[in-house]
């Protein structure tokens, strides 16, 4: 049975009390894929290595396990039907791309598995795929996905028509949920909701916004309002901001928390800024992981329980993080397999 199957609307609920009231996501995809020597310069971004390096692929899913991620992302971002065919594929072979991201991401967590003893997938908290669905602005890759400017011929229908058939190949793909991530503005967010619920998507999903302010999603339009969109459909199991600098976050989480009683997700970026222009990082604007750390506890305080690292983030913030949420005041991840009968031992989720 799969993840959220049986009881959907507290699926996430469940798995971090069972988790021990928190659930690590792994950290920037795309930086860990430069580190290990691929080149991202291309309009596919991290998706060109389904193509040409898949073996890195499943090496960077296996570097964050082995750092301790509880939720690994695919390199679906900015994998789109449309961005494939631009470059000459099939519709038939561009669905079998955004498949395999799902599958290299299993086999990572299978070879995971393996050489843990199978310990884990034996527990009450597997590990969790979650597909990577980036927006529209991701695909045009022009900058408009921190800018959320869509422009006045850009309707919910139109962004529902973009999206469709990749949400529905993605959800039968074998993933435990999708990830629609670095959100730039509410319509984006409203014509996922519509696919969802239109479409009757049988995995849940997660809705993550990003935020250059604290106060607003890229756009400007309110985080109250984004999040509120996320609260109203049930198949969002999680509601949180990704690709923000650290600074931020903490007022994100209590605005978050006012208009919605789901979990909340949080993995920022390094804090450095990116360049749409350019396409590159401006570097020491950022926070050090130390100083990224340092926070881990009391955004976890603050009520976030799903907490990981985006852009410029690597295995070893993932790790840090993992490390500081075991040890943290309120940490009860059991070091022995969870069954039912214990879980109410562990209640700190919402
Ligand atoms: N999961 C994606 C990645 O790390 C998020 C990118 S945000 C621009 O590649
Ligand atoms: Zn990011």
């Amino acid at each position: 049975m799969g993840f959220g199957s049986d009881k959907p609307a507290s699926a996430m609920s469940d798995f971090l009390r069972n988790n021990g009231g928190y659930a690590v996501i792994d950290g920037g995809f795309a930086t860990e894929l430069e580190r290990h020597g691929a080149d991202l310069n291309d309009p596919l971004w991290s998706a060109k290595c389904l193509i040409d390096s898949p073996h890195l692929v499943r090496r960077v899913h296996l570097d964050y396990l082995e750092a301790g991620a509880d939720i690994i992302i695919t390199a679906s971002y900015q994998a789109t039907i449309q961005g494939f065919e631009a470059k000459g594929f099939s519709k038939e072979e561009s669905e079998a791309l955004l498949q395999k991201s799902v599958e290299i991401a299993r086999e990572a967590r299978d070879v995971y598995y393996e050489d843990n003893g199978n310990e884990r997938s034996l527990r009450n908290f597997p590990i969790l795929v979650a597909a990577s669905v980036g927006s529209y602005g991701a695909y045009l890759a022009d900058g408009s996905e921190y800018s959320g400017d869509y422009g006045e011929k850009i309707t919910l229908e139109y962004l529902k028509k973009f999206h469709r058939r990749r949400v529905q190949v993605l959800a039968e793909s074998g993933a435990d949920l999708i990830a629609f991530e670095t959100i730039p503005n509410k319509l984006e967010a409203q014509a996922y909701a519509e696919l969802l619920e239109e479409d009757d998507i049988k995995i849940p999903a997660w809705f993550s916004f990003s935020s250059k302010d604290g106060v607003n999603v890229v756009s400007g339009d309110s985080i109250l309002e984004c999040a509120s969109v996320a609260d109203s459909c049930e198949k969002v199991l999680a509601v949180g901001i990704n690709c923000t600098p650290p600074r931020f976050i903490h007022g994100l989480i209590l605005s978050i928390q006012k208009v919605t009683n789901k979990p909340i997700l949080i993995y920022p970026n390094s804090g450095e800024t990116y360049d749409g222009q350019t396409k590159t990082w401006i570097k020491s604007t950022g926070v050090s992981d130390v100083d990224f750390i340092s926070y881990v506890n009391k955004w976890h305080e603050a009520g976030a329980s799903l907490i990981g690292g985006c852009c410029r983030t690597t295995p070893n913030t993932i790790r840090a993080i993992s490390n500081n949420l075991s040890k943290g005041p309120d940490a009860l991840r059991p070091s022995e397999p969870v069954t039912s009968s214990h879980s109410v031992k562990y209640q700190l989720v919402k």
